[in-house]
């Protein structure tokens, strides 16, 4: 057994046995059998060990080996799912209106519903809704924008501070906007509401939200990139989506050499930056990326509902670049990170398809980029991500033969399967969230979300 020597001095509060599956760094699925993992009073772990260390464990950490939690023997625990790109507001009209392809969809669609989120009442409705929904679906850390709205962004962090999630916002920022007359601020505006925003901090985490570059005027991403830098801030916004964009990119900043080269001269591609999509990256671009420490939120649903484009993951991960996934809704129609992962899979397979030679993404894979890759893409990777000493215990228990669920258990002759899959069912409808607070720290229980 490895007893840990640098545990923390806080007691246990809960001790679980069963199995266990996450990701690490060498291994993108690893299944632990009878195993033990403890909880201390902060909601960190304080050991995951083997089932048989039980009279060893108690011992040294002062537990009683009655007040062990077993797992059923269809149970399993996985880390939360971390989805590193949502617009909360856009939930409102999640499932509609994917019939125009991106600049044409932000001006047709998102401005308009955007712009009301000035409405604090309104933004109430919505961000409990999105906030619980993707608790529901397993989601227990989220990467959102919001909207040019301070105090509509406040209430955002505080709905997620107050259901237990752990949500990085972003109050976007845009000085740029022809299509929608009230939605954009002046520069100044902008400038203020952010530094106002930021210092908010402790209670939301605030991110520097730059929309995308062609909603902002180069003064205005100089300025975010100082507050981002003077703060030691995260930052987040949109590149290479689609290909109108690019191109409507390099007319609006001649002087750059490249999409990425635009965020890079704002001193916006910092080790705390994620962009979403980057269908359309260059090599180069991709170098400038791992130079920089800044990750790629792969948004699949999203890039195929408004035709934007297919990413190359297998290239992305090449370049050593970090990557999570992201719903992007309502860009993407669906709030399920499980989507995700399916989608993901799906573009994956279509490159296949379209060049046989392409190394198709594994299931392993993409599980772990929508759980530790999300937390690494996010730099939360030393919170949260896996089941590892020092981190919080941010889980969800599953139950895939719970009555009632998604899952028909079938028992048949055949290959053993020993990994496990993707059930095509609803995982919403089924989903069951259990949420206690006990001892101060939050575990989410969903049953039914893995199959
Ligand atoms: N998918 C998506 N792309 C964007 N680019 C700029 N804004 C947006 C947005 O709201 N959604
Ligand atoms: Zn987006």
């Amino acid at each position: 057994m490895m007893a840990n020597s640098n545990r923390p001095n806080a007691d246990i509060s809960h001790v679980y046995r069963g199995t266990f599956i996450h990701s690490t760094q060498q291994t993108a699925l690893q299944i632990l059998e009878d195993t033990l993992l403890g909880v201390d009073t902060d909601g960190k772990i304080a050991f995951i060990e083997k089932g048989a260390e039980l009279n060893q464990l108690s011992q040294i950490f002062g537990f009683n080996p009655s007040e062990v939690t077993q797992l059923a023997q269809h149970e399993l625990f996985m880390p939360g799912l971390v989805d590193t790109h949502i617009h909360a507001p856009q939930y409102c009209y999640a499932g509609t209106a994917l019939d125009m392809p991106l600049l044409q969809w932000l001006n047709t669609y998102t401005f308009p519903v955007e712009s009301r989120f000035k409405d604090l009442e309104f933004a109430h409705r919505v961000y409990t809704q999105v906030v619980q929904r993707t608790l529901r679906n397993g989601t227990t850390t989220a990467c959102y924008f919001a909207t040019i709205h301070t105090d509509a962004s406040l209430l955002l962090g505080q709905i997620a501070n107050d259901f237990g999630q752990r949500a990085l916002v972003g109050k976007v920022c845009m000085d740029r906007n022809n299509s929608v007359k009230h939605y954009k601020e002046t520069n100044q505006e902008s400038q203020e509401e952010t530094c106002r925003w930021v210092s908010t901090y402790p209670l939301v985490r605030p991110v520097v939200t730059p929309r995308f570059a062609p909603s902002c005027t180069g003064a205005l991403l100089g300025q975010l990139g100082a507050i981002a830098k003077n703060n030691n801030l995260h930052i987040q916004s949109h590149i290479s989506e689609n290909v109108e964009e690019v191109k409507l990119v390099k007319e609006l900043f001649p002087e750059s050499e490249s999409y990425t080269d635009v965020y890079h001269k704002y001193n916006l591609l910092t080790d705390k930056t994620v962009m979403a999509h980057g269908c359309y990256l260059t090599d180069a671009e991709l170098a400038l990326f791992r130079e920089t420490g800044a990750s790629l939120s792969h948004c699949p649903n999203s890039n195929i509902s408004l035709c934007s484009g297919m990413l190359d993951v297998r290239n992305v991960l090449k370049h050593k670049v970090k990557l999570g996934l992201g719903t992007d809704v309502a860009g993407g129609y669906s709030a399920s990170m499980l989507d995700a992962v399916r989608r993901a899979l799906d573009t994956s397979k279509v490159l296949t398809i379209q060049d046989p030679e392409y190394e198709t993404l594994t299931f392993e894979e993409v599980f772990r980029l929508a759980t530790l890759g999300g937390s690494h893409a996010l730099s939360l990777d030393d919170q949260t991500g896996n089941f590892e000493v020092g981190k919080d215990f941010d889980a969800l228990r599953v139950n895939v033969a719970a009555a009632g669920g998604p899952i028909d258990m079938i028992q048949c002759e055949g290959p053993k399967v020993r990994s496990i899959g993707l059930n095509e069912s609803d995982d919403v409808a089924a989903t069951q969230l259990v949420e206690f607070s006990e001892a101060g720290f939050r575990l989410h229980l969903h049953c039914y979300v893995l199959g």
